[in-house]
């Protein structure tokens, strides 16, 4: 028989208005207070549109915090009703919330903010949170390039991020857009689909093989050293990386793996630390970008750096779209049939720039890269314990990339805000790891 875990009573119970609600399924809309933002609340909001949908847990929780997403997974919501957290998740049906829409969520009393990489965290949301009384913003994600963080410094307001629980599934994805592009499976499923296919042929979608090829990271943080790690591990190719800071870990695990290659009668794998981006572009057979988007990596690829890469090289993007020059891409793909792309991310999403949806050498997917349910969840969990750490006064944790203390579902989180990237000039206290 299905037994509902003590915690779990204990937090029904504390939901005074949902008593009878197994919080383990996702409650339906008729047993939440889907309701509209009260009078006070709209009035507020200068430039408000309209009224804004939410659903409501733990109405009489202390400390209001709003979700402008529904999120993914339930622990999230619990672990801030649990320590007095009214939450409020938006409901409304756009994509895509304006900055109107986020002030008419703030209102005139709000905590906290768990926001989403889609929206403008600028001046207005930040001095609006201020005048609510908030103190905390967390970004659902780890890249924050949607946020002035100059802005919420100003205004007294910690900015969350989610590091470390998406590094992997994001590596997986760019791993994956790298398979299909060199085995051209987008263009091949069409084919069969389209009922083309009438016999095996010499000729029939040939690819690159990888095994033995160089591979190229740009960005060799925590995503772009396991991305190099998978292809390196998994297809025996050799590493050419360029970044700022050197990679020593990185650099250690293929020699370490060149040796054990080598030790069983294999060609051994290299590594290479590029002196710059250009030397990368040059000499590698897939190209993988990974840096944070900022000004020094805004069309990091452009028309010139495209010209340099090999005629069938192969580049993935599951950084920032504005990394790359979306234009120039759609021209080099025109002019460079064997030249594959496979893009995460677009620079004006989530719009496409005219023509490389015609593409065939383009592999593209919606901004999908972190998108697992463990990592989603784990997200949404980091996103929560940012918001509630601060609203409560913890400090913050010492080691933003390691993150598994926070995610164990079965163990409460430590006291503190897993990653706050303005600690210091707010100067907010660190933990003892
Ligand atoms: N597509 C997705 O869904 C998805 C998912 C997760 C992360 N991301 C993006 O990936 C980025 C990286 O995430 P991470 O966790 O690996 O971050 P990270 O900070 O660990 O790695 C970023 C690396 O980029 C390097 N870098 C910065 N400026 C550079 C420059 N000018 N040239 C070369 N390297 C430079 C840094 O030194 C760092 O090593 C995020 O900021 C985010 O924008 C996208
Ligand atoms: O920066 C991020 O976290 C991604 O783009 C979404 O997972």
């Amino acid at each position: 028989m299905h037994t509902v875990p003590r915690k779990i009573i204990r937090i029904i119970n504390s939901w005074s208005i949902f008593r009878h609600i197994n919080i383990e399924q996702r409650p339906s809309s008729a047993l939440l207070l889907s309701t509209f933002l009260q009078k006070d609340q709209i009035s507020s909001a200068n430039k408000m549109a309209k009224p804004i949908s939410i659903e409501a847990w733990n109405p009489s929780g202390k400390y209001r915090v709003v979700s402008t997403k529904s999120m993914p997974g339930t622990r999230w919501i619990r672990l801030l009703t649990d320590q007095d957290c009214r939450v409020e998740v938006c409901t409304e049906k756009k994509t895509i919330l304006s900055v109107e829409d986020i002030l008419a969520l703030i209102g005139e009393k709000c905590d906290g903010v768990i926001g989403q990489l889609t929206e403008d965290w600028g001046e207005v949301l930040f001095s609006a949170l201020k005048r609510a009384g908030g103190t905390a913003f967390s970004n659902m994600a780890v890249g924050y390039n949607n946020v002035d963080v100059d802005a919420a410094t100003k205004y007294g307001v910690a900015v969350g991020n989610t590091p470390g629980v998406l590094t992997e599934t994001t590596a997986e994805l760019a791993a994956s857009l790298s398979l299909a592009a060199a085995r051209r499976i987008v263009e091949a499923d069409e084919f069969m689909r389209a009922g083309l296919y009438d016999g095996w042929l010499p000729h029939l979608f040939v690819g690159n093989l990888l095994k033995g090829q160089t591979v190229g990271v740009i960005g060799a943080g925590r995503i772009g050293s396991t991305y190099a790690r998978m292809m390196i591990e998994g297809f025996k190719m050799n590493l050419i990386y360029y970044d700022l800071y050197q990679a020593t870990r990185l650099e250690n695990f293929v020699t370490a793996y060149g040796q054990f290659l080598q030790a069983n009668g294999e060609q051994p794998v290299t590594w290479k630390r590029a002196a710059t981006m250009e030397d990368v572009l040059r000499a590698a057979d897939v190209i993988s970008l990974h840096p944070i988007l900022d000004k020094t990596t805004y069309h990091l690829i452009n028309k010139e750096r495209l010209s340099i890469m090999k005629k069938d090289a192969i580049l993935v993007n599951c950084s920032r779209g504005p990394v790359v020059d979306e234009a120039a891409l759609v021209e080099h793909l025109k002019v460079n049939p064997m030249f594959r792309v496979g893009l995460d991310v677009f620079e004006d999403e989530p719009y496409m720039k005219p023509g490389l949806a015609e593409l065939k050498n383009a592999i593209v997917v919606p901004h999908i890269a972190s998108a697992s349910k463990w990592t989603r969840e784990g997200m949404a969990t980091l996103a929560a314990l940012n918001v509630l750490g601060k609203i409560k006064g913890y400090p913050v944790w010492a080691d933003p990339n390691r993150v598994e203390p926070f995610l164990d579902e079965n163990s409460p989180p430590p006291a503190v805000c897993p990653s706050i990237v303005n600690a210091k000039q707010l100067g907010l206290p660190s933990s003892k790891v």
